[in-house]
């Protein structure tokens, strides 16, 4: 006995008189050897059914998480149901104001609705249910005074995720629980709080803009005809019939910027189980906390810079470039160069490179595609056009680079220069929309995940000396 207190005392204590910092900073370097060398020499090992590189690499390969509504393909890119995007944009009911209009965009709730059940719905069917999102549109009482309290400073994604998480006090499905539910019937509970959830994202949205730009000014209304991505957009002051026009859009300009809205949320929906915003709203819902709960949760994972934040990123760092390189946005050295200097002085390039995709993120492509299509609006636009240059360029600095899997531009790339030129230029907003529409896909797998009584998510760990097998 006294031996093994020796033996334990002289590995497991600290000898020196340190402090926390020095105790650990004394033992990373060997830590971290061992790192190196397990996946250096191991990662082609298996461990149970996984590599050793799946463990340690953030789970690349490893099928693990079951996703109905889309799947995404390294060289083509995500489908919704198997629809491609331009499939999605031909078959996906519009707004019943504009099912004729050849600019306007599929419906968000539209995407929703097929996401969830699989089912194309007609143009009668989504009239309705976008009546019902704006029928439930209003932020309780409390959620509104809580906004108004917090710091105008606080990054708008985290009151998003606080927004979010306050309304778990409207949770059907947290009061059914606790009242006692056949696990059976949770699906629907849980379907009632999804769409409370997503009705009440448009106001929520507006508030939050309003509030950190705006002195929480009233910049617009819901419009019980009109529907969900129209009424964001009147919440945040950009329409003409429904807001104060913060940003003195003309007629066509606002349009546009709903259609924006329209097909930006329908795109960023869902990309599959595996991305940060999905697996984590997927993962906090197995422990059967409610919608409201798990999709903060997703929405605090789509505040990383790696992921979602991007979008911010990507917006910053093409308006400085443009800086540095003297709005000189056709010189193909001068692109390249500023390029290099972010890379040598380790940083990445926002908006470009993907866990998954090989190739140009399609969505990437039809968000250009939008301002192809607006030639007049956006021929003048040095920023959409330094955006087409650089994919046209970045590809071969990175592939020389060496380090990224895939040199291609991805979804966030293009879409935040599309609402900075119709003066959504308040860089630090422009995660909220996405974090508006993620929360269609991960919700309506949450849906599916109560349908089928899936189990708490509960991977096993292991340790990196037990991965280098010592
Ligand atoms: C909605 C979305 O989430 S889309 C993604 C949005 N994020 C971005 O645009 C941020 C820039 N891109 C990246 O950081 C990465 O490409 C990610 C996070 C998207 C994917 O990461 P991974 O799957 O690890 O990519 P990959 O396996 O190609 O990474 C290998 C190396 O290339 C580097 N790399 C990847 N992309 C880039 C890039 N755009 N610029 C510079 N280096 C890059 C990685 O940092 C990594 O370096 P390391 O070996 O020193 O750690
Ligand atoms: O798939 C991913 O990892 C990131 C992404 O593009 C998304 O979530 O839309």
């Amino acid at each position: 006995m006294s031996h093994i207190k020796t033996i334990l005392t002289r590995r497991l204590y600290s000898t020196a008189q340190s402090d926390l910092k020095t105790t650990l900073k004394a033992v990373i370097p060997e830590r971290l050897q061992l790192y190196s060398h397990v996946k250096k020499d191991l990662s082609s090992h298996q461990i149970g059914t996984q590599t050793v590189g799946s463990v340690i690499g953030g789970m690349r390969g490893s099928r693990a998480l079951l996703w109905e509504s889309s799947s995404v393909d390294p060289n083509k890119g995500v489908t919704f149901h198997g629809l491609t995007i331009e499939e999605c944009q031909a078959a996906l009911p519009k707004s019943k104001h504009e099912s004729t209009d050849p600019k306007s965009e599929m419906l968000p709730e539209s995407m929703f609705w097929f996401l969830l059940t699989g089912k194309l719905p007609t143009q009668s069917q989504i009239n309705t249910f976008s009546s019902e999102l704006a029928h439930k549109g209003d932020l309780p009482e409390y959620v509104v005074k809580s906004l108004d309290n917090l710091p105008k400073t606080l990054h708008p994604m985290t009151q998003l995720s606080i927004g979010i998480s306050m309304m778990n006090n409207e949770s059907v499905f947290a009061k059914a629980y606790a009242k006692g539910i056949p696990k059976t019937d949770a699906w629907e509970y849980v379907l009632d709080d999804v769409i409370n959830l997503i009705a009440k994202l448009p106001a929520l949205v507006g508030k939050i803009y309003s509030n950190t730009y705006y002195s929480g000014k009233n910049l617009g209304t819901i419009n019980m005809d009109k529907d969900w991505s129209y009424n964001m957009a009147s919440s945040m002051g950009f329409t003409l019939d429904d807001s104060v026009n913060i940003k003195d859009l003309s007629k066509s300009q606002s349009n546009d910027f709903v259609n924006l809205v329209r097909l930006y949320c329908a795109l960023h929906g869902d990309h599959e189980g595996g991305n940060v915003s999905a697996h984590a709203t997927h993962l906090v819902g197995s422990s059967l906390s409610d919608p409201f709960l798990s999709y903060s949760a997703g929405v605090q994972g789509l505040a990383g810079p790696l992921h979602g934040l991007a979008a911010q990123e990507v917006v910053r760092f093409i308006l400085e470039m443009k800086n540095a390189i003297g709005g000189d946005i056709n010189h193909k050295v001068k692109i390249e160069e500023y390029l290099w200097s972010l890379l040598n002085s380790n940083r990445v390039i926002p908006g470009y490179g993907h866990g998954v995709l090989r190739k140009a993120d399609p969505r990437f492509t039809a968000m250009i595609r939008f301002g192809d299509n607006r030639a007049e609006e956006f021929s003048k636009d040095d920023n959409l056009q330094l955006v087409k240059n650089l994919s046209a360029i970045a590809p071969s600095v990175l592939t020389e680079h060496g380090k990224t899997k895939n040199p291609y531009p991805n979804v966030d790339s293009s879409s935040g220069v599309l609402f900075y030129h119709y003066g959504l230029q308040e860089t630090l907003f422009l995660t909220v929309i996405f974090g508006a529409s993620r929360a269609l896909g991960p919700l309506s797998q949450l849906v599916w995940d109560r349908v089928y009584g899936l189990p708490i998510e509960r991977p096993t760990s292991v340790s990196l000396k037990k991965l280098a097998g010592l």
